[in-house]
């Protein structure tokens, strides 16, 4: 049983990095969790994890990292009926590229809600203008997270 899926879209390394440190604070919270990348949309809907947290960076202009990619076409292309799944999402970006600034993990974001996926906390955006501290960025939003799945 997973309680918290955990997908990432990473193409250097640094939302990867993130989603195995948050997935080591929600297992700390005594929650089990599952990591997904590489991976087609029925991989992640197999689990039947009641839980979703996308971390993902943009690519190219506004583009997302090809190691999720597949989930996100599968989202886009079925819209399967998630409404008895909870999502949050943190979007990895970096504010000089302006109009596509945190672009694909606003898009994962929409995808989820066109699902009727429910919204556990607002999305996170994480500017690499600001901090290459992604642990301490998201911390405080983390422990929201394990508060709101807890309730
Ligand atoms: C080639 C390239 C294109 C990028 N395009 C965007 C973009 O369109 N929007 C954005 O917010 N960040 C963009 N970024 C910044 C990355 O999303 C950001 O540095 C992120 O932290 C990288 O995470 P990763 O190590 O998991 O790939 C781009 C970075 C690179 C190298």
């Amino acid at each position: 049983m997973t309680d918290i899926a955990i997908l990432y879209g990473s193409v250097y390394g640094g939302a990867e990095e993130l989603a195995e440190t948050s997935a080591s604070r929600l297992e700390d919270a005594g929650f089990a969790v599952k990591l997904f990348s590489d991976c087609e949309l029925d991989d992640v809907l197999a689990a039947n994890a009641p839980n979703w947290l996308i971390i993902s960076s943009t690519t190219g202009s506004g583009d997302i990292p090809q190691n999720i990619e597949n989930v996100y076409t599968g989202l886009r292309d079925t819209v399967p009926n998630l409404s008895k799944t909870g999502y949050a999402v943190i979007c990895m970006g970096d504010s000089s590229y302006r109009e596509t600034f945190c672009e694909a993990g606003k898009q994962f974001d929409e995808a989820m809600y066109e699902t009727m996926a429910k919204r556990l906390v607002n999305r996170l955006e994480i500017d690499a203008c600001e901090t290459m501290d992604t642990a301490a960025a998201s911390a405080a939003w983390i422990g929201q997270l394990v508060d709101k799945i807890k309730q």
